[in-house]
């Protein structure tokens, strides 16, 4: 492929990797590093030791005053990278090398490492306007795509790291037909901005119209928009978990019986039972939460 900026004028890249998945990851991570070294980058490389490290990563890259911070993983290691640069004004750039890459999807932006490397180096930037979910106690996390609460955190909760580097998203299919025997769908209220709570078994709250990959979820939502799509449910159980689970890939999981799908500025979730939630599909602690717009957007690479 060829890519436009001539070496010694090219920006200095520094990638974030997350190598958790073994052998493809690092597979198509070389051949995007081949990519932009052959065009004249110059490339540092921050591997990633533990969930977590890569907030750090990008906290101290944006600190030294890197200006391109690049994401290379999946959409839980955009998230953390998001959540360590946010406010220093750098871009953020994603080589997509996850299992479900959501925010690549949503924003058409290429999976091939060869193509993913070249909007590195010739993309325009448009502005991201991530979610922030805060806890009691001051605790909070950022994130770009979605955080969902019920039966879908269940699923990621337990998900089993081996079998998601072995099966990939057929490691969430076989998480969820076990959470749907072991989940005990207890009630959450869900706050929509100065609306009394509602009571519901599972919500999305989303910034994009894409779900566990390509489907359609939540249509007309994007990242690049403030405030959330909201789906709630307000059925739970096995039944209406498996009408869900068959409607999401014919793109119409906001149809099923007592799906409810609004916007919201501000969205605030509580149980009296401990209820998992998710963000950009790793785990996220418990509720309460309550969620809202990042104080600043984030300046993100597209093609
Ligand atoms: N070196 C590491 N060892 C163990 N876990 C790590 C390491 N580096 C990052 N992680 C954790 O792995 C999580 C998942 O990684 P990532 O999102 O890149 O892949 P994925 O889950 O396969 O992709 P997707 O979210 O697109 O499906 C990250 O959120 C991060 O917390």
């Amino acid at each position: 492929m060829e890519l436009s900026r001539s070496p010694g004028k090219a920006p200095p890249v520094l990638i974030i990797f997350n190598p958790v998945a073994g052998g493809s990851r690092r597979r198509r991570f070389a051949r995007a590093l081949r990519c932009l070294r052959g065009a004249g980058a110059r490339v540092e490389i921050a591997e990633t030791r533990h969930a977590g490290h890569a907030a750090v990563l990008a906290a101290e890259a944006a600190r030294r005053g890197e200006r391109l911070i690049v994401a290379g993983g999946g959409d839980g290691t955009v998230a953390e990278v998001a959540g360590g640069m946010a406010g220093s004004g750098a871009t953020l750039g994603l080589l997509p090398l996850g299992t479900a890459n959501v925010l690549a999807h949503e924003l058409g932006l290429p999976i091939g490492p060869e193509q993913a490397a070249g909007v590195l180096m010739t993309g325009r930037e448009v502005v991201l306007r991530p979610g922030i979910a805060r806890y009691p106690g001051g605790r909070q996390r950022l994130f770009v795509q979605m955080l969902g609460a019920g039966f879908d955190a269940a699923v990621v909760t337990h998900l089993n790291p081996a079998e998601k580097r072995r099966f990939g998203k057929g490691a969430y299919l076989a998480e969820s037909l076990r959470q749907i025997g072991a989940y005990r769908f207890p009630t959450i209220l869900a706050g929509l901005d100065d609306a009394p709570m509602q009571a519901v078994a599972s919500v999305i709250v989303s910034k994009g119209r894409l779900y566990a990959g390509r489907f359609v979820a939540l249509p007309g939502a994007s990242p690049l928009h403030a405030g959330f799509s909201v789906l709630r449910f307000t059925r739970g159980g096995p039944l209406a978990t498996m009408i869900a689970g068959s409607a999401l890939p014919l793109g119409l999981l906001h149809r099923v019986p007592g799906a409810v799908l609004e916007r919201a500025g501000r969205v605030h979730l509580a149980s009296a039972s401990p209820v998992p939630a998710q963000a950009d599909g790793d785990a996220a602690g418990e509720l309460p939460v309550v969620i809202e717009d990042a104080p600043e957007g984030l300046p993100f690479l597209v093609p």
